[in-house]
This record gives structure tokens, sequence and C-alpha cells, in this order.
């Protein structure tokens, strides 16, 4: 069962969030982080991110993904107008950094984002969101727009106690190097992605 271990305020580029540090025991030192915007009114439709941890994009701006400009663009968005950022330490959609960087030198070969998995052995997509709903539901949050274009994500909230009121779309211009892996998302995983 997940627990709020640690919450506090922290000022950032896009406003005051309330963040709490979320896991099962006090000593798991990867916890799940909902950064709660300013604005947020909970007895309203809140706006929620369910946002997989990407290291390589959101730190270091590597150019084979949009997870770093995605988590800006939410941060933003929900600065702006209220709502959640539910940050799941889901590394490589739940493979873990090493895998995710093994499967990339798998893809300096020619496999893509799925092949290069499916080689190692490995789910393609090893995520469940679960843990994001127990999450909302510490938090009494009832209803919500979700920020995204995975229809797993979506799925995740059906018969879940919480209700979707709405999809945000959350797309970001590809680059040259991104392109394969956003034209793949949206092929094989059904990403609901107009711009590719
Ligand atoms: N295994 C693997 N993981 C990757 C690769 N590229 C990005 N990722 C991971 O994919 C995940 C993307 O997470 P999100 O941005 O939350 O989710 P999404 O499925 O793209 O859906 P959106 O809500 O539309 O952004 C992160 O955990 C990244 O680390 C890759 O080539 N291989
Ligand atoms: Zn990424």
């Amino acid at each position: 069962m997940l627990k709020i271990q640690a919450q506090t305020n922290i000022p950032t580029d896009f406003g005051i969030f309330k963040v709490y540090a979320f896991s099962e025991s006090e000593n798991d030192w990867n916890p799940h982080l909902v950064w709660v915007a300013e604005k947020t009114d909970f007895s309203d439709v809140v706006n929620v991110r369910f946002h997989s941890e990407c290291i390589t994009g959101e730190v270091f701006h590597s150019r084979k993904c949009e997870c770093g400009q995605q988590l800006d663009a939410a941060m933003k968005f929900v600065s702006e107008n209220g709502g959640i950022i539910i940050y799941l330490r889901q590394e490589g959609r739940n493979i873990g950094i090493i895998n995710k960087l093994k499967a990339y030198a798998l893809q300096e070969d020619g496999f893509d984002t799925v092949e290069a998995n499916l080689k190692l052995g490995l789910p393609a997509d090893g995520r469940n969101f679960s843990g994001a709903i127990e999450m909302l539901k510490i938090l009494d949050v009832l209803k919500v727009n979700l920020l995204t274009n995975n229809p797993e994500k979506l799925k995740s909230l059906d018969n879940s106690g919480i209700l979707l009121n709405k999809r945000i779309p959350l797309e970001i211009d590809s680059n040259t190097t991104n392109e394969s892996y956003l034209i793949k998302k949206k092929n094989y995983f059904g990403h609901l992605l107009d711009k590719i």
C-alpha cells in the first residue's frame, strides 16, 4: 500500500508546487513523486498527468524521445490551469535504466523501440497505472482530465472509481531523431498522435 512519506512546497520555473513522496516503505529511495500545482481545485475536475520516468530525456535532453518536453509542457499546463503531475518511477516503460540503455544499444543496430525490448526478453511496455490511481484516491481526486496521448493510460481509469472527464492531448513536434520512435508509438501502441 502506498503512503505519503513526505510532503513539502517547492518553487519552480512554473510556479510553486506541493510535492508528495509516495512509497510503501520510508526506506524506498525511488518513491513516486506527486506535484500539485498551486491553483488546483480538488472540488472540481482535476487536470492530471501520469508521467513515467525518463532520466535520459528529462535530465539529459535526449533527442531519442519527447519525454522531457512533455514533462515541461505538462508542468506549464497545470501551473496555468491547476492540476497534478504524478511522476512514476517506471523508467524505460518499467524495464529500468540499465535495460533501457541496453535497448538503445540494440536500436543502434537497427531494432526499433518495441523490437529492442522484446529482443531482451522484456515486455514492450511493462507498466501499469494502478499506483497512480491509488495515489489519486489518497489525495481525494474523484474526476480527472488526463494529459496524455496513450490509450492505455486512459483505459487504466476504466472501473477504477475515478471518473475520466476528458483527454487533453500532449503532443510535441517531432525531430529527425525521435520521428521513427513516435511513428512506432502511434502504429504499435496506438498513441493518439495527429502531427506524425
Ligand atoms: N524501453 C524503452 N523505453 C523508452 C524508450 N523511449 C522512451 N522510453 C520510456 O517510455 C516512457 C514514456 O513515458 P510517458 O511519456 O509517461 O508515456 P507515453 O507512453 O509516451 O504516453 P504519453 O502520456 O502520451 O506521453 C518513459 O518511461 C521512457 O523512459 C525506448 O526506446 N525503450
Ligand atoms: Zn524519454
